[in-house]
């Protein structure tokens, strides 16, 4: 699904702050991304949701080189891809089950096609009885099962998250995870970044491990 060959990527005229990458994630997969603070993490996801062009080497990903790739092309691949980040980014403004179905609203979706989708998913995600709260009268943890939801409404084949469990407690955390493993055995490939020990501990998925503007992948 994904392959990285020789991939470099820096900002401007500054150093490279990823270099010579070469992995493989094959579909259905599981990854924890790990690495100290400022060795990349956020940089490679960046990469994989295609808001970044590498600077160097070739990305290849659901069969295509993405580096070649036009706008157009580029949007239409991004479809594939669901994201869910550290800080929630939910919409004040509109309610749980808005925010859940704007990916599909924004597709041109009607509201009867995916209504019960939407709120099927909220159940599922345990916010069944929190649909038409607006995100500042969510907890840390429900914002993020509505982040998720929100990232996975659309069906993605590849679902990246970016520390999603930076903002809830230990506990909470454990079953933000539990939610990703739950999606990744009904199929969707997923990378999870996180710097948080007993979490990769506790759950025995492989780490890819950046360091040094390198990647190794364990386990
Ligand atoms: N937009 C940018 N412009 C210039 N340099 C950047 C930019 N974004 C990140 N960097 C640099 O790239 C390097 C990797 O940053 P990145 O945020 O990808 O790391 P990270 O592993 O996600 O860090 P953290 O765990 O602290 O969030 C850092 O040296 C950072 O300063």
């Amino acid at each position: 699904m994904i392959e990285f060959n020789d991939v470099g990527l820096r900002y401007g005229q500054g150093p490279e702050v990823l270099k010579d990458l070469n992995f493989k994630v094959e579909p259905g997969t599981f990854h924890f991304l790990t690495g100290p603070s400022g060795s990349g993490k956020t940089s490679l996801l960046r990469l994989l949701l295609l808001s970044l062009k590498p600077s160097r080497g070739r990305i290849t990903m659901f069969g295509q080189d993405v580096t070649k790739l036009d706008q157009d092309r580029l949007l239409q691949m991004r479809r594939h891809i669901g994201i869910v980040f550290q800080e929630f980014r939910l919409l004040d403004h509109l309610t749980t089950y808005e925010n859940v179905a704007l990916p599909l609203r924004v597709l041109g979706q009607p509201e009867s096609d995916y209504r019960e989708n939407v709120e099927e998913l909220l159940r599922w995600v345990g916010l069944g009885e929190r649909m038409s709260a607006h995100p500042p009268l969510l907890s840390g943890g429900e914002k993020q099962r509505a982040a998720i939801a929100r990232a996975v409404i659309a069906r993605p084949e590849l679902l990246l998250a970016d520390e999603p469990t930076g903002n809830v407690d230990p506990e909470l955390s454990e079953r933000l995870v539990h939610l990703f493993a739950e999606l990744n055995r009904s199929g969707t490939t997923i990378i999870l970044a996180t710097h948080e020990l007993p979490l990769l501990d506790k759950f025995g998925y492989p780490r890819m491990v950046l360091r040094d503007g390198g990647v190794n992948i364990h386990g």
